[in-house]
């Protein structure tokens, strides 16, 4: 790892699979070198099997992780009360947590002494096509914010927010993929009703989408104007979109969206 905030070393509370998305593309740029990496999880079976996976220091003493100058806390938000007992007194480092809905005020109030960050990652971070929302404590330093910017951004794109406006970008962003994997298995379920063999469909499932959303970016167009593109009148797009609509598909997405947020405003 470069960058004067972190040293050379990085404490992971909690290896999970958010964790493991960020980190694994970071040690295969380079960005983060795995033999400063100390990481911690809750069970011993977990630590060995993790060990084994990835090449990297894993235990289940929270005091190795915790003695980085960084520490990355990615544990379930069920499970911050626990972690944060575990934590030595007296810290002072920087603290950079991706636990949904827990705001900066909780963190620096069970964390005295860390600089706080609140980052909102999604897995996509794993193929380095993330997206990431970030807040940051008052007291971060200006060469701490800066290093933390970078590093998310070497993992896909950061948009720096209000806190208030976290949990809705953690329901479309982070929860989104989730979403939008019911509609890839969905729309493959069709295609193979409809005839094609199933592992087709699924390619093609996945290209319709990455192409859908290219086509988006690359033309600025607004979904509803693709919408239009593609439905010939008494075609074969507007057979679809009228059963779509039938089915109350937009009202159920809008209402998955919040949900969500709503949700991660609960977990604070
Ligand atoms: N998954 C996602 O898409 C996203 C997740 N997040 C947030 O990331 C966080 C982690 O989620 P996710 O990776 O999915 O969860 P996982 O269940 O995959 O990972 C949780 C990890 O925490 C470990 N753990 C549990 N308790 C402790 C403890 N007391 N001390 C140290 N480690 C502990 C677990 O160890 P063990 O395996 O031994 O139980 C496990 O490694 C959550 O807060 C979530 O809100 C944010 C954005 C997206
Ligand atoms: O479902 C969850 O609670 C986590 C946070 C966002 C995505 N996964």
């Amino acid at each position: 790892m470069t960058g004067s905030a972190s040293g050379s070393r990085l404490g992971v509370v909690g290896l999970g699979r958010m964790a493991l998305a960020l980190l694994l593309p970071l040690i295969e740029a380079g960005l983060v070198p795995s033999a400063g990496v100390s990481a911690v999880v809750a069970s011993r079976a977990s630590a060995e099997r993790l060990a084994q996976a990835h090449g990297l220091q894993v235990g289940t003493d929270p005091a190795t992780a915790w003695a980085a100058p960084v520490v990355l806390l990615a544990v379930k938000p069920q499970q911050l009360e626990a972690a944060a007992a575990a934590a030595p007194a007296g810290g002072s480092g920087l603290l950079i947590s991706v636990l949904a809905g827990v705001t900066l005020e909780r963190l620096q109030g069970l964390f005295p002494g860390w600089r706080c960050v609140r980052a909102v990652p999604n897995t996509p971070s794993l193929v380095r096509c993330g997206l990431t929302g970030l807040a940051l404590a008052p007291d971060v330093r200006t060469e701490e914010g800066a290093w933390v910017r970078r590093l998310f951004d070497q993992v896909g794109e950061v948009h720096e927010l209000p806190e208030t406006q976290l949990d809705a970008f953690l329901a479309l962003t982070s929860s989104g993929p989730g979403f939008v994997a019911l509609l890839a298995e969905a729309l493959a379920d069709g295609a193979v009703a409809a005839g094609l063999p199933r592992q087709l469909a699924h390619h093609l499932t996945h290209r319709t989408l990455a192409g859908t959303a290219a086509l988006l970016e690359a033309k600025a167009l607004h979904p509803g104007q693709l919408k239009d593109m593609v439905s010939s009148p008494a075609g074969t797009t507007m057979a679809g979109l009228r059963q779509l609509e039938r089915a109350g598909v937009r009202s159920a997405l809008i209402e998955a969206v919040v949900a969500a947020a709503e949700r991660s405003r609960e977990l604070a």
